[in-house]
Formats: C-alpha cells, sequence, structure tokens
C-alpha cells in the first residue's frame, strides 16, 4: 500500500517548498536508502574493504559510511555479530562528522538511544576521553548500553537521566556535545510509516518547546569554547531554524558555524523561520490556515532578526536532493577561550556497599571530606609514583572493608596475569558484584541513574572474577592469552553464534608460549572478537550470552 502522508503536512510542505515541491514528493516512490558505518574502535576502514561480504559505495559526508544495495541484509551475517559495523541510515551519520570529535575529548550525547551516534563518537574517540551517553528513556537505555557493547566501547558512561539532573553533576564539563534531539520525525516518513501516523501526536509546536528547553540546559553544561550539534530529523523550521533562533537570543555567547562537509547539503532557511515568526506573533499559520497547537501556558517569544538570520549557517538535508532521509543540523560554537581539559584519569578503587549507596543518596558532608583526602592521597600517591590501583580508598573503612576491596584488585590482577595481556587505565568501580573500568570517579555519578558506569568487565563472586560478555567484544585478539579463529563462512562459526559446543583441537588454540590450552578463549571470527569460550579437553563450552544469539 502506498505511504499515507498526514494531508496537513503536504499542504505544509508544498507552500514551503514551492516549485521544489514535485520532486520533494516524488522522492516518497523511491525506497530508502540502507547504511552501514564501519566501527573503526575494531577494524580499520582499509581492512574492511577487503573483507567486505557486500558491495559498498561511499557516503560522501561520512568517511566510514557506505550504502549497501536493497536487500542485502547486513544484520544477518557474523561480522554484525563482531561489531564490524553498525546499521545506520545515511543522514544520521552527518551530525557527529559535524561535532568534529577528536580522541581525548569529553563528550556528551544527550538523546542518545539506541546508539547509532554515540557509536560513532566512540569510535572517533579512539578510547581517549569520556563519553556519557544517556537516554530519559529507561526501555530505550537498554539497547543503547547493549549496542555500547557489541561495538567494543570501553570509555563510555551510559545514563538514564532528565538533562536537568546531568546539568548538576557535569556543569562546564564537556566539550562537546550532541543533541539528536526528540522530534516530529518529518524526515523519517519514507523510512518509518509509523511516524507518518503519529505525526499528529507528536504535535511540531510542543516538539519546539521541549527542544528550547533542552537546548537551554545543554548549554550549561557545555565548557567555554566548546560546540553544541544540534539535530532533528524533521523539516518544521519551528522545531529546526527557530528552535536555534530563540537559543542564540538567550546566549549571546554562541555562534552558528557552517558544519564541515556542508558542500554536501542544502542550508538552513532562515527565511522560513521569519514566515514561521509571523505565524506565532498572529496566532495562526499563514501557510496552512490551521489554528497553532501552542500550549497555552507557554508564553509566546518573539526572537531577533539577527538570530533568525544566523540559521542560514545551518544545514539541511533533504530526501530529493541526497541520497538520504530528512534532517537538519545545527553547529553552535561557543565563544569563550576554549581551556585544556584537565585529566580525569584518576584511578580508584571502590567498595561495592560505599558505590550503591551513592547512587541514592546526595553526598554528605563526611564523604565530601574523605573525597577531599582520596584526592589528596592519590596525588601524594602519584608524586611517589606508586600505581593508583595499589591504594586504599576509603581510609574509614573498617578493615574487613579494606580486605574486600584489596582481595577484589588481588582477584582481578590474578585473573588478568592468568587470562589477559592487557594494562587496566582506567577508574575501578565496584557496583552491585560488577567490574567496571569507568573514564570518570565515583564522584561524579553520585545521585544519577547510572545504567552503566563504564566498561562493566567482569563479575566477583565468592572471591572468583567472570569475565564479562562486554571484556571479550572490546578486546583485540592480542589482548587475550588464548584465542580460537572461526572462519565466517563456516558452519562453525554460525553453531558458536547460535551458542553450541564446538569440538576444537587443542592445536587450534592459539595462545602465549607459556600458556596453556584450558581456560578462557577469546572467539575470534575472522579476527575479530565475538565473546568467550572455555576450553577444556577438547570442547569448546559456548559463553555467547543467551540475549545475543543468533536467530
Ligand atoms: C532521535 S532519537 C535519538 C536517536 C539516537 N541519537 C541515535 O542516533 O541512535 C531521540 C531520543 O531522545 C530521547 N529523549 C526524549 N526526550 C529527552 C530528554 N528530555 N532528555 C534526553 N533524552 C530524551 C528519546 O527517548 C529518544 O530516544
Amino acid at each position: 500500500m502506498a505511504l499515507q502522508l498526514p494531508p496537513l503536512f503536504v499542504q505544509r510542505m508544498q507552500d514551503l517548498l514551492g516549485d521544489e515541491f514535485q520532486s520533494f514528493i516524488d522522492s516518497y516512490q523511491e525506497s530508502p536508502h540502507a547504511g552501514i558505518r564501519i566501527n573503526t574502535l575494531k577494524i580499520t576502514d582499509q581492512d574492511f574493504q577487503h573483507i567486505t561480504p557486500f558491495a559498498l559505495r561511499s557516503i560522501p559526508w561520512c568517511p566510514t559510511g557506505y550504502y549497501v544495495e536493497e536487500g542485502t541484509r547486513p544484520g544477518k551475517h557474523p561480522y554484525y555479530h563482531a561489531g564490524l559495523y553498525y546499521i545506520q541510515e545515511p543522514s544520521a551519520m552527518a551530525p557527529v562528522e559535524a561535532l568534529d570529535v577528536q580522541p581525548g575529548d569529553r563528550v556528551l550525547d544527550l538523546c542518545a538511544a539506541p546508539g547509532g551516534k554515540s557509536t560513532q563518537i566512540a569510535a572517533a574517540l579512539r578510547g581517549q576521553g569520556i563519553l556519557v551517553t544517556n537516554d530519559i528513556s529507561a526501555d530505550r537505555t537498554k539497547a543503547l548500553a547493549k549496542n555500547m557493547e557489541l561495538y567494543g566501547v570501553r570509555n563510555a558512561v551510559v545514563l538514564n537521566e532528565t538533562p536537568e539532573h546531568i546539568a548538576e553533576q557535569f556543569a562546564g564539563f564537556f566539550n562537546k556535545i550532541l543533541v539528536d534531539a526528540p522530534c516530529s520525525g518529518e524526515g523519517m516518513f519514507r523510512k518509518d510509516e509509523d511516524m507518518a501516523r503519529q505525526w499528529a501526536n507528536h504535535s511540531v509546536e510542543r516538539c519546539a518547546i521541549m527542544q528550547q528547553d533542552i537546548l537551554n540546559i545543554v548549554a550549561k553544561m557545555l565548557a567555554p569554547g566548546g560546540r553544541i550539534v544540534y539535530s532533528t530529523c524533521t523539516f518544521a523550521p519551528e522545531e529546526n531554524e527557530r528552535s536555534i533562533a530563540v537559543f542564540l537570543d538567550q546566549h549571546a555567547d554562541f555562534q552558528v558555524t557552517t558544519p564541515r562537509q556542508a558542500e554536501h547539503f542544502a542550508t538552513g532557511h532562515s527565511d522560513w523561520a521569519h514566515q514561521v515568526e509571523q505565524e506565532l506573533q498572529v496566532g495562526t499559520s499563514v501557510l496552512s490556515g490551521t489554528a497553532l497547537d501552542v500550549d497555552s501556558d507557554t508564553p509566546y517569544q518573539s526572537v531577533s532578526t539577527a538570530s533568525l538570520e544566523q540559521t542560514a549557517k545551518s544545514a539541511r538535508l533533504w530526501p530529493h536532493r541526497i541520497e538520504g532521509e530528512g534532517h537538519y543540523i545545527c553547529v553552535l560554537d561557543h565563544q569563550g577561550v576554549t581551556e585544556e581539559l584537565e585529566e580525569n584519569h584518576l584511578i580508584q578503587v571502590t567498595q561495592s556497599s560505599t558505590f550503591s549507596k551513592a547512587y541514592t543518596d546526595k553526598p554528605k558532608r563526611a564523604d565530601k571530606r574523605q573525597s577531599a583526602k582520596d584526592q589528596q592521597d592519590w596525588k601524594s600517591d602519584r608524586r611517589s609514583g606508586k600505581k593508583g590501583k595499589e591504594r586504599r580508598l576509603d581510609s574509614k573503612a573498617s578493615s574487613a572493608d579494606q580486605h574486600e576491596s584489596l582481595s577484589m584488585i588481588e582477584v582481578i590482577e590474578e585473573f588478568t596475569a592468568r587470562e589477559l595481556q592487557l594494562e587496566w587505565s582506567q577508574n575501578w568501580i565496584h557496583f552491585g558484584g560488577r567490574i567496571y573500568q569507568s573514564p570518570i570517579t565515583e564522584e561524579q555519578l553520585k545521585g544519577l541513574k547510572v545504567v552503566r558506569p563504564g566498561w562493566f568487565v567482569g563479575t566477583i563472586k565468592n572471591g572468583r572474577f567472570t569475565p564479562s560478555h562486554a571484556l571479550a567484544t572490546a578486546l583485540q585478539p592480542v589482548e587475550a592469552k588464548r584465542c580460537i579463529q572461526l572462519q565466517s563462512h563456516s558452519a562453525e562459526a554460525i553453531s558458536y553464534l547460535k551458542g553450541e559446543t564446538l569440538t576444537i583441537d587443542a592445536e587450534r588454540v592459539e595462545r602465549n608460549a607459556d600458556t596453556l590450552p584450558k581456560g578462557y578463549v577469546l572467539v575470534c571470527i575472522d579476527g575479530y572478537s565475538v565473546g568467550w569460550g572455555k576450553w577444556l579437553d577438547g570442547m569448546l563450552k559456548n559463553e555467547y550470552p543467551a540475549g545475543w544469539r543468533w536467530t
């Protein structure tokens, strides 16, 4: 059945686009474009070109993005399970390119689930710096956390929070922020017919108010000289140029910058934003002749011509002009002086009972004093050249607690020496028996709803460390003492991904000279890690998690 577009939407686009409307509406007869983006945390772009199972065609605005032909099923290949690429709509790759993430940046992806753009940010960080990735929907953060794990991200914290709560903990902290805002989704009608059906429920005006609130809050979290990229997948000028103009009027210290890759896109329509401004002033849509659905509690705010005109530097991605869906991107640069980011990699040992309290309670004065002392201890440890992970964090803790923290480290060290060839470089966080490596400190997460405080590396129970699946997916084969190689086209690879036990001769277990074949084995497909197995007497017990299996 032909796609049913909301009549009001069609009428409005006709009014806005004029002569261009026919080619715009004709584009709805075409299929949406499918794309994949190479996950350079696991494979180089060049190496993927050599092994690609599908025909690839470059996406002009994303160096690691490729169109795949219609009918290709990239989700049904072992490389997908190895996290070698993310299946992503081509236009959706543009906002992160505009953010211009560099290794070492501190990045917030505020509206992140299911994580397409977060995985792209993580790849650009190359394991250096911090990614805080968040979504307000608890349900959607499950997919977000899973994607961080599938793509082998080591330096991300996953939150399920409101922007206001994050701002309380992270004022002025990030130098790059992505706001991939909730919107009326007009640009996705071709890809997702549900969006067209639900359009009226996602009132354009209500979305605009929400977007302006979000932008105001994220400005508080940006470090001087930092960058915010605002993106939507809608055409409505109220949610795009006008939302930006409202922000600029309230934040004179920001300017719109033309995005990288702008040559591939159309410019923002400051003229449409002017038109919308007039409609709002009279309370009726000039374009569609309908009453505007503005919440009566929300005072109308007029915006300045100077701010509206700056939006001509933003970018619009049109489905009839490029091979991709409809998007809007605006780069907002803070005009302050950029300060060097302080190093944030304190190495910490956290004892579980203190940590679980930290999630729910406001810091107590005694805790604050203790934390200041911890920082001091750490500094003196650094000066004396002691390794951070050897120190005790909580000098007030009972000797039993101290013993537990120390033995936790001993257990991890023992596992590391036996099974891995890896230097741990981030903060240890112990929460509910689960052990994480985190790019930030426990203190910074106080009072927040945390889905993952960092890279989940394993669990400790009864003094035994069990490595997590997320540890395996983020490892390079050289970082494990034992690995086995499965060929992507072999029945063995599919059997492993289905969770079956494999028969594997001892000679096939690749290992260090001094390592016996018995124990944890990193299972790799064509050289890229997919999960754990446990080898004993010619059998590989399958540790691939049930929820991840090939179906
Ligand atoms: C366009 S989608 C994000 C897509 C995602 N950036 C990606 O690339 O996979 C917008 C997201 O914003 C979330 N959201 C809505 N309101 C929010 C708010 N106030 N704060 C944070 N997230 C919000 C929604 O749950 C939704 O997942």
